[in-house]
């Protein structure tokens, strides 16, 4: 693989007699990974049942990798939201971050999900997850992770870091920057636009744009919170430099001393211009020293400051508003044994639970979800929603229809096809051994397929 020029001397003229090693690794294939969601299921149990080959990631204990003969991509499980692909460097950054149940949590930049996915599933759906993404389009892909992995309790906005910094001064106990980057330890990953996107002077402008995104975060971190900074670059100007100066402006931040996950090295803060000592608490990823590429996370510590609230949502609805609710709930009743704690708000024709942690008001910020979509009210009737079917498990469902992953049921089903099916007339969850795909309606002995047309198996 051609690298440009001036990074390689650069790389050179850091790593001296590492060099080759990297250099080697380069052109080695990118290694894969899954990492398994604890809303559906605990990693090392899925791992013992796993039709695919996994081994252990050692700086995320519910990452495996897997090898590149096998399509887990291409499975009813993943479907199912059971896994998301992920790289396995990538991973690192949800582990230090470590998102506890009940916390407020921020994933400041978080498109396409592979973070805030990770935090979710640490999470256990208790605290409120705030999911932002700067790019509308991207913003959608964001909201369809969400959506696939079963999170109940997130808010993805489509917002600028400056705006929702206006609206939660001192709000997060956590906060994800995984920040855009100049992308040079993606170089040797598949399909990927950095390298012939890289320009010598790249590095300068991620870091300004990084400052500016890492001081609106440091406004929206509670005293006492925890700041999360990732690249996935190796350029120091970024990473060691990015860090040392936020540390000059923000005199109430440190970085945190945390255990060295396996495989994990230590930054180089003599590689940045002014590099500030505490910046070797931070960690790199290499790709000649772990199966993975190439990435570099920080911890940081906000020592002082206070905790704020944030305004609670305050909906009213009208007298016809309140009777469909009222009918709603009995719909639902039709649909589910049990729905998670919250509050069902209604927003047009759609329906919506939001869990208490959920419930602020977002007046005036492009919010893509909120929460658990739970379905669309028609005439008489109610729509469930695809979300519903992914965010509760198989128990809470009135019907369930178990298919097999094995015996190609379960990929008919995501093809879209109808089946015969000799259950109770209605709406009925359908599920790959265990695992909730989506919906489908039995009557007369036949299952309607509603997995949704745009999702459907077409020609795989
Ligand atoms: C490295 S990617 C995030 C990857 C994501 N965290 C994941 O794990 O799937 C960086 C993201 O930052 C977004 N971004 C770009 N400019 C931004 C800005 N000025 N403020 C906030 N986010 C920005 C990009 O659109 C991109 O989605």
């Amino acid at each position: 693989m051609a690298l440009p020029a001036a990074f390689e001397q650069r790389m050179q003229r850091l790593l001296g007699e590492e060099y080759p090693a990297f250099r080697d690794a380069l052109a080695r294939p990118q290694a894969r990974g899954l990492r398994v969601s604890p809303l559906k299921i605990a990693p090392e149990q899925f791992a013992a049942q796993a039709p695919f080959t996994l081994t252990p990631v050692p700086w995320a204990p519910e990452g495996f990798f897997y090898p590149d003969t096998e399509r887990p991509g291409r499975h009813p499980y993943y479907e199912a939201g059971v896994y998301y692909i992920q790289e396995p460097s990538a991973m690192a950054v949800g582990a230090l971050a470590d998102a506890k149940p009940g916390e407020r949590v921020l994933d400041l930049c978080a498109a396409p999900g592979g973070k805030t996915t990770h935090l979710a599933g640490r999470m256990h759906g208790e605290g409120l997850l705030v999911a932002n993404e700067i790019h509308a389009g991207r913003a959608v892909i964001l909201a369809q992770s969400i959506e696939r992995m079963g999170v109940q309790n997130c808010i993805v906005c489509n917002e600028t870091p400056e705006r929702l910094a206006r609206r939660f001064p001192e709000f997060f106990d956590c906060i994800v920057v995984d920040a855009p980057c100049s992308g040079e330890g993606m170089f040797r990953k598949d399909d990927n636009p950095a390298q012939s996107e890289w320009t010598p002077e790249l590095p300068s402008f991620c870091a300004a744009r990084q400052a500016e995104i890492l001081d609106r975060a440091a406004d929206m971190l509670a005293g006492g919170g925890r700041l999360i900074y990732s690249t996935c670059t190796f350029a120091p100007e970024e990473d060691e430099g990015t860090l040392s100066r936020f540390l000059e402006r923000h005199s109430e931040f440190s970085v945190q001393q945390v255990p060295t996950p396996e495989k994990l090295s230590p930054a180089h803060p003599e590689w940045a211009k002014n590099g500030n000592p505490d910046t070797r608490y931070a960690f790199r990823l290499w790709p000649h020293k772990l199966d993975g590429e190439g990435h570099f996370a920080a911890v940081l510590h906000k020592n002082t400051g206070g905790r704020c609230d944030a305004p609670v949502l305050q909906e009213t609805y009208s007298k016809k508003e309140r009777e469909q609710l009222q009918t709603a709930e009995q719909m639902i009743a039709d649909l589910v044994k049990q729905l998670p704690e919250g509050r069902l708000v209604l927003r047009k024709d759609k329906l919506w639970l939001l869990p208490e942690a959920c419930q602020l008001d977002v007046t005036g910020l492009k919010i893509k979800r909120m929460g658990i979509e739970i379905g669309t009210l028609k005439k008489n009737r109610l729509e469930p929603a695809h979300a519903l079917a992914h965010a509760l498990a198989p128990e809470h469902f009135l019907q369930v229809c178990n298919l097999s992953a094995a015996d190609g049921s379960a990929e008919a089903y995501l093809r879209g096809e109808t089946f015969p099916y000799d259950g109770q007339k209605g709406w009925t969850a359908v599920a790959a051994d265990g695992f909730v795909m989506g919906w489908g309606k039995c009557a007369g002995g036949i299952m309607k397929n509603h997995y949704p047309k745009g999702l459907r198996w077409v020609g795989k």
